[in-house]
C-alpha cells in the first residue's frame, strides 16, 4: 500500500501554537485521517525562528508521524498573516471589501511554498501519494513538479471557491489557478465551489470540461470533484460519552439553572457571522419578552489570527455588541449572552453541545463547518436539541433536516430561534435521526477513503464535475 504524505500549513503537534483546542476543523479532520494511514504529515510547526533553516522536526504522537519546519518572522507576516489570511481567505469567503493586495504578500507566499517544497521533497518516496491541503499551498504541487516529483498529487480546498467575477479581482489570478493544474486530483467541499472552479477554467482559461468530468490540460488528465469532509464520528461519540463530557455537561446545566440554552462554537472569524448571530438573539429577546429571562446564549469563540487587523476589529466589535445586548436585556440575576474567548478540548465541547437545546451555526460563508456535525453527534437521541444552520455553510448541502437560515436576515434567524425552542419532541427526534445518519455515513474516514481512492486510481470523477458544471453557474 502507498504511503500518504499529507502537507498542510497547520500540523497538529503538541508543540504547535493553539494545540489546546482552537486549531479548527482541518487539523481535527487530518489527525484522525492520518491515524488510519501509514505516512507523514508535513507542515509549519506554528513556531517562529530567527532565520529559516529548513530543519525538520520529526515526531510520533498518538499514531501519527509529523515533520514540521519553523518559519521566520517575515515568512509568517507575508505568507500566513499576509497572502493566506489577508488576501485569499477574505476573497475565498466573498469578502473583497476585506481583501488586501500587496506585492510583498504574493512574494512571501511563493517563497514559503518553495520552502515547503524544498523541505518536504526528501521525504517523498517513489510510490507515495502526496495530498496537499488548503489555500495556503495552492502552488506547492507545481513547485514539486518542477523539482521532478512525478507522484500522484492531490489538492483539497477546505474553504469555499469564489465566483469567477470575484476571483478575477485578484492580481495574477491566472498564474495562481494555472499552478493548481499540476495536481492530479482537485477536491472541493461542495458541488457549488466545484462549479465555480470549473466555470473559471472554462471562461477565463478556455478549457473544456470532458463529458467524464475530467479536465485535459497539457496532455494530462485532472479530476476535479466534491468530497464533503466529515467528523471522526466514532471517536467523537466515544468522547461525548466520556466522564469529561459528562462533567462539562453537568456543570454547565447547573449554571444555567433551568434556563434553555443556545450554543455557538466558532473561531473568532468574521466569516462565522457572530455579529449577525448576536443581533438575531437580541431581536429574539426583544420580540419575546416572556422568554427573555428563560434563555441564554453561550458563545465559545477562541481568538484566531490575532495579528491580522480584520480579526482585531471583529473582536472589538463583538465585545462592544455583547456589552450592549447584555446591558439592554440583563437583570440582576440574569445575563443573556455568555461570551467566552477561549478554546476547549472537544470532549468538554461535546458535553456543552449536549447541554444546549439549540445549536446556532450561522456563518456568512464557510467551506464546511464541522461544529454543525459535532452538535448533532453529541445529542441525546431520545431528547435531541435542534440545529439552526446557515444556508451558506458547506454543511447545509448535506444537512437539510436542520432549520436552514439566511444569517443576514436578523428577523428570520430570530423567528427560527423561537421555532427551535418550541419544537415538539417528535419533530426534533425525526429531524435529528436523519441528520445523525448523514453525519455517521459521511464521516472523515469516508472522506479520506474517497479522496485517496480517486488519487490512487486516477479514477474518473464519475460525472460529478459534469453535474456541477451543468447545474451551477459561478
Ligand atoms: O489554521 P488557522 O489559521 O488557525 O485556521 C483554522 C482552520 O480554518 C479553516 O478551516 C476550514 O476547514 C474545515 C475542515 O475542512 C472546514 O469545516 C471549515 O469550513 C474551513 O473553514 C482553514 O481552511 C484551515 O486551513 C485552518 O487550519
Ligand atoms: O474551543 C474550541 C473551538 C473549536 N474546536 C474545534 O475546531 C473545529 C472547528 O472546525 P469548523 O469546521 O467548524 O471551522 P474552522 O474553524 O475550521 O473554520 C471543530 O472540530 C471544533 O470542535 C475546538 O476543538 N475547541
Amino acid at each position: 500500500m502507498s504511503r500518504l504524505i499529507v502537507i498542510s500549513n497547520r500540523v497538529s503537534v503538541p508543540k504547535a501554537a493553539g494545540a489546546a483546542g482552537a486549531q479548527g476543523g482541518l487539523a481535527v479532520a487530518l489527525n484522525s485521517a492520518l491515524r488510519e494511514n501509514r505516512g507523514i504529515w508535513f507542515g509549519w510547526s506554528g513556531q517562529e525562528t530567527e532565520e529559516f533553516t529548513g530543519h525538520l522536526d520529526m515526531q510520533r504522537n498518538d499514531g501519527v508521524t509529523t515533520a514540521t519546519i519553523d518559519l521566520e518572522p517575515q515568512d509568517i507576516e507575508e505568507y500566513y498573516n499576509g497572502y493566506a489570511n489577508r488576501t485569499l481567505w477574505p476573497l475565498f469567503h466573498y469578502r473583497i471589501d476585506l481583501t488586501e493586495y500587496d506585492r510583498n504578500f504574493g512574494e512571501g507566499y511563493e517563497r514559503v511554498n518553495r520552502r515547503f517544497a524544498d523541505s518536504v521533497r526528501p521525504l517523498i518516496d517513489q510510490d507515495d501519494l502526496v495530498w496537499v491541503h488548503d489555500y495556503h499551498l495552492l502552488p506547492l504541487g507545481s513547485m514539486l513538479r518542477t523539482q521532478g516529483v512525478k507522484n500522484r498529487m492531490g489538492l483539497f480546498l477546505h474553504t469555499p471557491w469564489p465566483p469567477t467575477r470575484l476571483l478575477v479581482s485578484l492580481p495574477f489570478h491566472e498564474r495562481l489557478v494555472e499552478s493548481m493544474l499540476a495536481y492530479d486530483v482537485i477536491g472541493f467541499q461542495t458541488e457549488e465551489w466545484l462549479g465555480s472552479f470549473l466555470h473559471y477554467l472554462e471562461k477565463e482559461m478556455g478549457l473544456d470540461i470532458g463529458t467524464d468530468g475530467c479536465i485535459e490540460y497539457q496532455g494530462r488528465r485532472i479530476v476535479a470533484r466534491a468530497f464533503p469532509i466529515g467528523i471522526d464520528y466514532a471517536e467523537f461519540r466515544e468522547g461525548a460519552q466520556s466522564a469529561e463530557a459528562d462533567e462539562a455537561h453537568d456543570k454547565l446545566k447547573a449554571s444555567v439553572r433551568g434556563r434553555k440554552m443556545l450554543i455557538g462554537v466558532d473561531r473568532l472569524d468574521y466569516s462565522k457571522g457572530l455579529g449577525e448571530r448576536f443581533e438575531s438573539f437580541s431581536r429574539f429577546l426583544a420580540d419575546n419578552p416572556d422568554q427573555a429571562s428563560q434563555v441564554v446564549l453561550l458563545q465559545i469563540a477562541p481568538p484566531s489570527r490575532g495579528d491580522v487587523a480584520s480579526y482585531q476589529q471583529i473582536r472589538e466589535d463583538l465585545e462592544r455588541k455583547t456589552g450592549h445586548i447584555n446591558g439592554a436585556h440583563a437583570d440582576v440575576a440574569f445575563v443573556p449572552i455568555r461570551y467566552v474567548n477561549r478554546g476547549y478540548p472537544r470532549r468538554q465541547l461535546a458535553g456543552f453541545y449536549r447541554a444546549a437545546e439549540v445549536g446556532l451555526v450561522t456563518p456568512l460563508r464557510d467551506g464546511m463547518n464541522l461544529v454543525a456535525k459535532e452538535y448533532v453527534a453529541a445529542q441525546k437521541e431520545d431528547d435531541p436539541g435542534v440545529l439552526i444552520l446557515s444556508q451558506f455553510a458547506g454543511a447545509a448541502l448535506q444537512m437539510d433536516d436542520a432549520l436552514l437560515v439566511n444569517p443576514h436576515s436578523i428577523e428570520h434567524v430570530s423567528e427560527t430561534i423561537k421555532r427551535a425552542l418550541t419544537m415538539p419532541l417528535a419533530e426534533r427526534r425525526s429531524r435529528h435521526e436523519k441528520l445523525l445518519q448523514s453525519v455517521r455515513d459521511n464521516d472523515v474516514i469516508h472522506w479520506r477513503q474517497e479522496f485517496v481512492k480517486v488519487l490512487f486510481a486516477g479514477a474518473l470523477a464519475q460525472g460529478s464535475a459534469q453535474d456541477a458544471k451543468a447545474g451551477l453557474s459561478a
